[in-house]
């Protein structure tokens, strides 16, 4: 089937009610843009009628108790699974119904809530991966063809010998990002790692990809104070290093969200309950309300009706 891609947006006019009718039409120039998007599993409604812009260079963080369908936008927005309806546009484009691969190559690189490295590969080669997956997005949607890969590593060829060190001198610097976590690990297969660096190695695949947009679901579960905050410098680093990058963060750990955010999306129950600088959108009544109703509540997690927000440490209170 042909591949779903629309003309880019309208270009952007100084008066803010026609710029308000253009991105109705064809979404912003710029930004990855879920519009009024829903996610029904029969009866569940996953997310209902939920609108996200994500900026270049903005860090947006969404948070929301368990269940609340964070992840779900997430494998909306990356392809991974379909919208029930709502439209999702990347720098102008629509991209609803393309696949997860042809998303990932327009430049939306993610990391998932679980760790998904190749445990036999070593930290390097796992990085190279993720630089290789870049060199795809350079080449449109056509593949590298292997035989002339191959052929330039047997013959030794300048431009090959060029691109080689080209990508090693990515995967150094996305490893090093990591301080000594990484680097000292490089040659290590990734199953002797500790959970925390198998979790830094697949945000150090996706970044070697070069994303426009980074996507990281919840990247800091299951790590401790010392390497939640580790992890937010990490964030604060890469919004200094990649000023263009535009960054969505879904986490728990309010900490991190305070610190790395520019802007704060509340979800409950499919729904946008708040949203703002992370002081009004955390502060906010009814938010406090839906974090702190369950852990006090009547129900406890997991009741039926009752949403569980899972307090990860001290630092995932409001205010
Ligand atoms: N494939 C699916 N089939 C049926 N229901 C699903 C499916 N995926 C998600 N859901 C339901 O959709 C709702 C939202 O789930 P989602 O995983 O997006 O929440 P979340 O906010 O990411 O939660 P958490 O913080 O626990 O990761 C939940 O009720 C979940 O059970």
């Amino acid at each position: 089937m042909a591949e779903q891609i629309m003309e880019p947006a309208a270009q952007a006019t100084s008066q803010a009610a026609l710029q308000a009718t253009s991105q109705a039409a064809a979404g912003p120039a710029r930004g990855l843009f879920l519009e009024n998007v829903a996610r029904h599993f029969s009866g569940v409604k996953a997310v209902d009628g939920v609108t996200v812009r994500l900026a270049p260079g903005e860090t947006l963080a969404l948070v929301g108790p368990n269940g609340a369908g964070k992840s779900t936008l997430l494998q909306l927005a990356t392809g991974v699974d379909r919208i029930t309806s709502g439209r999702i546009w990347l720098d102008g484009r629509r991209i609803d119904g393309l696949s997860a691969e042809r998303i990932a190559r327009l430049g939306v690189g993610r990391s998932f809530q679980t760790s998904r490295v190749f445990p036999a590969l070593t930290v390097w080669q796992s990085t190279l991966l993720g630089v290789q997956a870049r060199l795809l997005r350079g080449t449109g949607s056509r593949m590298a063809n292997p035989l002339h890969e191959i052929a330039g590593a047997l013959l030794g060829l300048k431009g090959w010998r060029q691109r080689e060190a080209e990508q090693e001198a990515i995967v150094r610097d996305t490893l090093q990002l990591f301080g000594d976590r990484l680097w000292p690990r490089r040659d290590q297969p990734a199953y002797t790692l500790s959970y925390a660096n198998r979790r830094r190695l697949e945000i150090a695949r996706v970044l070697a990809a070069r994303p426009d947009y980074l996507l990281l679901d919840e990247p800091a579960a299951g790590m401790n104070p010392t390497e939640t905050a580790e992890l937010t410098d990490l964030v604060l680093e890469l919004r200094r290093l990649r000023p263009a990058l535009g960054i969505l963060v879904v986490e728990h750990k309010l900490s991190l969200v305070r610190r790395v955010a520019d802007r704060v999306m509340v979800l409950n129950h499919g729904r946008m309950l708040a949203e703002g600088t992370p002081e009004a959108a955390l502060d906010h009544p009814e938010v406090v309300e839906a974090y702190l109703g369950r852990s006090r509540g009547s129900g406890a997690p997991g009741t039926p009706g009752a949403t569980s927000f899972r307090p990860a440490s001290s630092d995932a209170h409001l205010g």
